[in-house]
């Protein structure tokens, strides 16, 4: 059932998207380097500041200045992969709120070895699709009979239902190995699942065109980065999901106009506007979405 209007958490959410806005929090991201640019672009457009650093002690300067921080092991560099344990010890030290975008976990023993230490300084918040959600609550050792296809690359193998229940042990885990007591995990997908381990909820609405440009999901984390700056972790995984539903509906639908503009029509029936502008368009949205349409998008709970 969609939460009511008035649900403290919808307000919350509403808070957290205007307090984006006005405070403008940096959080910092290490992060790949196929989709940086787009995650640095995607954390402005909602009110944020991006920095992106790739050496550990500079990572933790930058760090040591922000409310929260980001993490994607998307390309393991030698020099990515052998900074991250320096790197997660130090947030975790300093209780700095973060988080991990586990991509392609399983693909490979750097990256499974790396994720499987993560248990150890572990996030407070992971955004994965499906897959990797599963895959990472196998490697620490939280499994609860869910197995996944094993990663597709980058793409989710999985649907998003069927790492509900790994989705809830990694929200619980987190929460019992982080100072605030507080994690969440935000399963992406044709539907969102997130939970803190106690509540979980289902998020509607976005568009398939987002499977058609590369960093989605990157970016997803940035912006979940920057709401952890300002909101609890449950909140923030909320507000960023709910955000990109909302933006990415508005950028398919303002496509569809520019298709069927008349004036365009030349132009458009040589070349219809495609992923290339679609993805420009979803920057244009998620700086025009407001705190209200936000707040007011489809939630429902488990
Ligand atoms: N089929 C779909 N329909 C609607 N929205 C979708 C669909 N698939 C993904 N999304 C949305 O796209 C965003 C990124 O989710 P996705 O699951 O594609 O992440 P990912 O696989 O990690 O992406 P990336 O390719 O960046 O690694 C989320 O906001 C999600 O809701
Ligand atoms: C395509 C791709 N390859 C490594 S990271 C990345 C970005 C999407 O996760
Ligand atoms: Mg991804």
């Amino acid at each position: 059932m969609n939460l009511p209007a008035q649900h403290p958490l919808r307000q919350a959410i509403a808070q957290a998207v205007q307090d984006v806005k006005s405070q403008s929090p940096m959080a910092p991201s290490f992060t790949n380097f196929v989709t940086m640019n787009f995650v640095a672009n995607a954390q402005l457009a909602c009110g944020g500041s991006a920095a992106m650093s790739f050496i550990a002690t500079e990572f933790d300067a930058i760090a040591a200045l922000a409310k929260s921080a980001y993490i994607n092991v998307g390309t393991l560099l030698p020099s990515y992969s052998d900074a991250l344990h320096a790197i997660t010890a130090d947030l975790n030290e300093s209780a700095k709120p973060w988080v991990l975008d586990p991509v392609a976990a399983g693909l490979g023993q750097t990256r499974t070895d790396i994720l499987t230490d993560m248990q150890h300084n572990p996030p407070t918040i992971v955004r994965g699709n499906a897959s990797e959600i599963i895959v990472l609550a196998q490697l620490w050792g939280l499994d609860c009979g869910s197995s996944s296809h094993g990663p597709e690359g980058v793409e989710s193998a999985d649907d998003v239902q069927s790492a509900m229940e790994p989705a809830r042990l990694l929200a619980r885990f987190m929460a019992e190995h982080t100072p605030s007591g507080q994690a969440a995990v935000a399963v992406s997908g044709e539907e969102d699942l997130i939970t803190d381990g106690t509540q979980t909820f289902r998020l509607h609405g976005g568009s398939p065109l987002m499977t058609k440009i590369t960093g989605a999901g990157c970016s997803l984390g940035g912006v979940t980065a920057t709401y952890l700056s300002v909101a609890s972790p449950l909140v923030a995984a909320l507000a960023a999901s709910m955000l990109y539903n909302v933006a990415s509906d508005a950028a398919a639908q303002a496509l569809d106009a520019l298709n069927q503009c008349d004036s365009c029509a030349p132009v458009r029936q040589a070349l219809p506007a495609g992923p290339g502008t679609f993805q420009a368009l979803f920057l244009d949205a998620l700086a025009a979405a407001t705190a209200e349409q936000v707040s007011a998008a489809e939630i429902s709970e488990c």
